[in-house]
């Protein structure tokens, strides 16, 4: 069934477990995200970004919406990333069942007018709200203290944040960061911040940069002749941990996009004769469905629907 973002991750905060937000940009994607949640008896978010409404416009939401209102277990439809009140409110009216303002690269007032803004127009249609405060980046080990506390969330912010604007959950920079390449070894991630700042606050946190990138898929990809460098992904354990400490929802789309190129790949290596699209993308969507599984998995959403 089609739910709010809050319909899933109050619960998800209240039982310390995480939810999976996975980025779709066409059907097969979509599927492999919402027939998994079904098959593992999890909520799940799918989330559009606003090049995915761009690439894919009202017909792709219609395919979320569609999957998702006949799906056995709770899905909302996200906006993520959201750029401005007017993008907000186009996705709500797109049918949209959460909303991200993402107003984080300005300063805090800024911040907080603007997110305010779109929290009082989206709950007044029942919608649920995300925005984000601290800068999203990932941090090097040899990064100096003031410096990395300059991107990070700081956890008194946060509380005066969350009061000021009504948010429903907050996207924290916890030291992740967009994209295959979060830091040489394995990626820094700021447990004792988090924990910290889902001491003072209580509603659902929010971790973007949040995939894998797991050996496996990328072996496959410099395989099936994709070229990759150094790639370093969240590990499982920092993850689990995370959803301990108030981690609720959990950005995860570098990891389908390999787990997709993957299985297309390695069809077209394998079989240079093969023109028939169900054969190239049914395949990808099996790759897609296997790190769905993995990571509700990691996150302890299954069973939870
Ligand atoms: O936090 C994340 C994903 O993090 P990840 O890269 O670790 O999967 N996200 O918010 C996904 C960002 C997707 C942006 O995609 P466009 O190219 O459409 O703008
Ligand atoms: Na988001
Ligand atoms: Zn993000």
């Amino acid at each position: 069934m089609l739910v709010t973002g809050n319909d899933i991750l109050v619960p998800a905060r209240a039982g310390k477990y995480g939810v999976g937000a996975f980025n779709t940009n066409n059907m097969e994607i979509t599927q492999a995200i919402i027939h998994t949640a079904e098959k593992l008896r999890s909520p799940v978010i799918v989330q559009m970004s606003e090049g995915a409404i761009k690439y894919g416009g009202q017909d792709l939401a219609n395919i979320v919406i569609d999957i998702a209102t006949r799906a056995t277990v709770p899905v909302a439809l996200h906006l993520d990333h959201g750029s401005s009140y007017e993008n907000a409110l186009k996705a709500i009216k797109m049918g949209f069942t959460s909303v991200m303002i993402d107003a984080s690269h300005h300063s805090f007032e800024e911040n907080v007018r603007e997110t305010r803004r779109v929290v009082e127009a989206a709950h007044a249609m029942g919608i649920s709200v995300e925005s984000e405060l601290g800068r999203l980046g990932g941090i090097e080990e040899h990064v100096v203290v003031d410096e990395k506390d300059a991107f990070l969330t700081d956890p008194g912010e946060a509380v005066q944040f969350v009061e000021e604007t009504g948010t429903d959950y907050l996207a924290i920079a916890i030291g992740t960061s967009h994209g295959a390449y979060k830091g040489k070894g394995r990626p820094y991630i700021d447990q004792a911040r988090i924990e910290r700042i889902g001491e003072l606050v209580s509603i659902p946190l929010v971790a973007h940069g949040s995939s894998g990138v797991p050996a496996e898929i990328v072996g496959r990809f410099r395989d099936s002749g994709g070229e990759i460098g150094d790639a370093a992904g969240i590990a499982d354990e920092d993850l689990r941990l995370a959803c301990q400490h108030g981690i609720a929802k959990v950005n995860v789309d570098t990891d389908l996009r390999l787990a997709m190129t993957v299985g297309v790949r390695e069809v077209l290596t394998k079989n240079p004769k093969e023109f028939d699209p169900r054969k190239v993308f049914g395949p990808a969507r099996e790759v897609m469905a296997g790190i769905v599984e993995h990571k509700m998995g990691v996150l302890g959403s299954v069973g939870k629907a």
